[in-house]
This record gives C-alpha cells, structure tokens and sequence, in this order.
C-alpha cells in the first residue's frame, strides 16, 4: 500500500514595491522560531518614535499563511533591552486570510527618542497552527475542583 503523502505547509510572501531590496524574513538558525520582520520606512525618512509613543511600522510585505497556521508578530528582546522598544499588542495576530500589508506596532517605552530606519529588524513573527472550535451554547458548564477560582487562588485554604 501507498504510504499518505504528507504536504508541508508553505508560507506565500508578496512584495510591496516600498520593500524592494529589503531582505525577505529567513529563519537565522537552524532551530529560530521567528524570523525577523524589517521597517519597510523610507531611506531618507526614519520613523521617530518619542518616549512613551507608539507607530504602525510597515513591513512592505503580505503574507498568505496556509490555512489553520496564524502568525504571531513578537518583540525583539535585544531591542526592548537596550532601548525600551517592544511591540504593543504582543503577540499581534495575523489571520490566515489576511491579505493587507503586516505591519508592526511598536511603543517606545524607554526615555530616549527611537528612530526606526529602513530594514531595521523591528520584531519577529512565528507561525503557529490554530484550531477553530465549534461553539455550543449551554445552560451550565460542567462541574471542576478549580471551580471559579482564579487570579492567585490555588494554595490557599
Ligand atoms: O500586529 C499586527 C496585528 C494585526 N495585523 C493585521 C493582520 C490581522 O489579520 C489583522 C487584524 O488583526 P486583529 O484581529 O488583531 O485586529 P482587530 O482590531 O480585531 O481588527 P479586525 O476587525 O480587522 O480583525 O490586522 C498586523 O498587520 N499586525
Ligand atoms: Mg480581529
């Protein structure tokens, strides 16, 4: 018998003409998780992010993800070490039927000025798989030991 073949998803990548001569994202390692994201911002126009600020970096890029995958935009810990950057609604979502440009959404949590320049890796995006779950609405859900315990809740008595 036929062993099933088994397809290995694939990630489409579309170039905007505004990252053109950027690198696309590559996994850096054999066992990186993310692959970085660059600023698709200008050459001659760096994006300023004052203390406390936040800005939507593009990316120049859209991404097909293949069905029952999202992808998980991530910060860099290098940059949030050194100067206080991260990305405000960590881990953003990308759907898999997204097909806008990713952007980035960086805060500037540290107490200098952060310029963003053209192919700055800016964050990391990792891909996951994702279940979609039937919903069935109930009366009552089922009885637990945790019951409605929660926020610091096991432990005491
Ligand atoms: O960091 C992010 C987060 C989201 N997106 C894009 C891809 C994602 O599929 C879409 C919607 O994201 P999300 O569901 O988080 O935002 P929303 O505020 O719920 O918008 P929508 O009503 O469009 O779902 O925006 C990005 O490019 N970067
Ligand atoms: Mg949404």
């Amino acid at each position: 018998m036929k062993a099933a073949s088994k397809i290995t998803p694939s990630l489409g990548i579309v170039r905007l003409p505004h990252s053109d001569g950027l690198d696309l994202p590559a996994y850096e390692t054999a066992g990186a998780a993310g692959m970085d994201l660059r600023a698709a911002v200008p050459e001659d126009r760096p994006l300023l992010i004052l203390p406390g600020r936040r800005a939507l970096v593009p990316t120049g890029l859209i991404f097909e993800i293949p069905a029952g995958f999202e992808g998980q935009v991530r910060p860099r810990s290098g940059l949030a070490l050194k100067h206080g950057v991260t990305c405000l609604n960590t881990p953003g979502t990308i759907d898999s039927d997204y097909r806008g440009e990713v952007k980035v959404l960086l805060i500037n949590l540290g107490d200098e000025d952060f310029s963003v320049t053209r192919g700055m890796r800016i964050a990391q995006i990792v891909f996951a798989p994702v279940t979609q779950l039937p919903i069935v609405e109930q009366s009552l859900a089922a009885a637990t030991t945790r019951g409605s315990g929660g926020f610091g809740s096991t432990g005491s008595h």
